[in-house]
């Protein structure tokens, strides 16, 4: 422990951001000390001295990529922090604006950048874990929270098991016991505080729900069992007996060439995408064979028909036609840039139908933005029953388990196709970009051996998901 840790202690004591009476928590509940390190601001000698205590402590902790504060007392010392170790930072909104960019994280990062956060005083750790749960959906990762306080009342258990370790540089229990030896309080008070800190634990249970239910910590198997929509229930449990999350996109304009391909890469795929409508010589008896291959192999059709339309118009594209889309699709793709109309329509018109909700893309310059895929989001909450589940490119809906993830622009060598595809590679997809499901087209249709490679595919992902699960 650095020497000035106790004079630092009584220096916070002095200006009031440790005080000791009757105070009551933003909860309501009574606590006989209080800890109030807004104030600190106001005095640079003891910012200066609380950053040289916490540039200490993190060189222990390693691969620091960025620091991110938690908002707002943290802000300035997270600031401080990344000046004095040149360590870049980011900042976390508490509210997406709704101008301009509108990001929740704002400063540059990679995906996969490894978050160092900072934070002043730990009670129940929930205000690390909400700042977490944004780094994390805008692809941030985060396993390390430098604190200066903990209030030892559960707060290091609860990100423990949200997979945060904590490095405080002080416990209640010492900076009593300092203020003790300096006469700042006496022993009455000692008593005080030892014996409220014993009675008020956080009840982690009735915190953030976020340790069991992040969906990347959780198997398939258990998602299963939570997933609202049946096509998602029968996608989990394919997924978990066949050991694949690979998602084959049939983007070929004969039906042979389409039968060939399922009947290739059946054995190694939960889920058969096409595009009905580019087939040259389409007839409808071409899907009674795709349906007997698709039902040999165990995996499921999958229409990629992105409907977009008023709710009428979806319902006839969606049952009518040449496609009778209704009648063989196990799960079909909507855009949400409708709203309900899309999503009533196809309820109403499939029984036990499941629907990918587009949330974001894979095309370059897609004028999808942060506030367009969060009310895609919260239009996929209305419709539990009805959403499989979403696809996007980097890992949102971290608490809703039962709904899967879908990912398109998978490839292990190409990065573009000249045509606004951008492409990242399966073992990304997975661990930093939280797919469930790869779709992958022409990695595997236009390879030599698409059998062969079908099969490399399920297993590079599958073994990513096994390491995501161990993350
Ligand atoms: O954002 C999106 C949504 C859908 N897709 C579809 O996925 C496949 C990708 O094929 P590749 O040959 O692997 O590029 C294709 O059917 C798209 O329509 C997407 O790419 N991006």
């Amino acid at each position: 422990m650095p020497a000035d840790i106790k004079s630092f202690c009584v220096e916070l004591f002095k200006v009031n951001a440790i005080k000791f009476g009757e105070f009551k928590t933003k909860v309501g509940l009574m606590t006989p000390v209080y800890c109030d390190l807004r104030v600190i601001v106001s005095y640079p000698k003891l910012m200066e001295t609380l950053t040289g205590l916490l540039v200490e402590q993190l060189t222990r902790i390693k691969n620091i990529d960025i620091l991110c504060g938690v908002p707002y007392t943290a802000l300035p010392i997270a600031t401080c922090v990344s000046m004095s170790t040149s360590i870049p930072m980011v900042m976390r909104r508490k509210e997406a604006k709704d101008y301009g960019t509108k990001k929740l994280i704002e400063g540059v990062f990679k995906l996969g950048d490894k978050c160092l956060i900072v934070e002043d005083v730990v009670t129940s750790g929930s205000s690390i874990l909400e700042t977490v749960n944004d780094l994390k959906a805008a692809g941030i990762a985060c396993e390390n929270a430098v604190v200066l306080l903990n209030r030892e009342q559960g707060g290091e258990g609860i990100l423990k098991k949200n997979g945060i370790k904590m490095h405080a540089l002080l416990t209640m229990t010492e900076l009593i016991g300092y203020l003790r030896e300096a006469d700042c309080i006496d022993d009455s008070v000692v008593v005080k505080v030892k014996a409220y800190l014993k009675e008020a634990q956080v009840d982690a249970s009735v915190l953030l729900k976020t340790p069991s239910e992040d969906r990347l910590k959780l198997s398939f198997a258990s998602r299963a069992k939570v997933a609202k929509n049946p096509v998602a229930e029968e996608l989990f449990r394919i997924m978990t007996t066949k050991q694949t999350t690979l998602c084959l996109a049939a983007d070929l304009t004969s039906s042979t060439d389409i039968l060939n391909l399922a009947e290739q890469a059946g054995p190694h795929i939960c889920l058969f995408k096409t595009h009905i409508d580019i087939i040259e010589d389409f007839h409808p008896n071409f899907l009674k064979p795709l349906q007997e291959i698709a039902e040999r192999h165990n995996f499921l059709l999958f229409e990629d028909r992105k409907f977009a339309d008023i709710g009428k118009t979806v319902e006839l594209q969606y049952r009518k036609g040449v496609y009778k889309i209704s009648s063989w699709a196990k799960v079909v793709t909507a855009h949400s840039i409708t709203g309900k109309g899309v999503l009533d329509a196809i309820k109403a018109s499939g029984e036990g139908a499941g629907v990918f909700l587009l949330a974001e893309t894979s095309a370059a310059g897609s004028l999808i933005d942060e506030k367009y895929t969060k009310a895609t989001l919260k239009l996929a909450e209305q419709y539990p029953d009805l959403i499989t589940g979403i696809v996007c490119q980097s890992p949102l809906f971290l608490q809703n388990p039962g709904l899967l993830q879908l990912t398109p622009g998978v490839q292990l060598d190409a990065k573009s196709d000249g045509l606004g595809q951008q492409y990242n590679t399966p073992d990304n997809v997975v661990r930093d970009r939280g797919a469930d499901i790869a779709v992958v087209g022409r990695g595997i249709s236009k390879a030599k051996e698409p059998e062969i490679t079908a099969e490399k595919y399920k297993s590079i992902l599958w073994d990513a998901y096994s390491k995501r699960l161990q993350e």
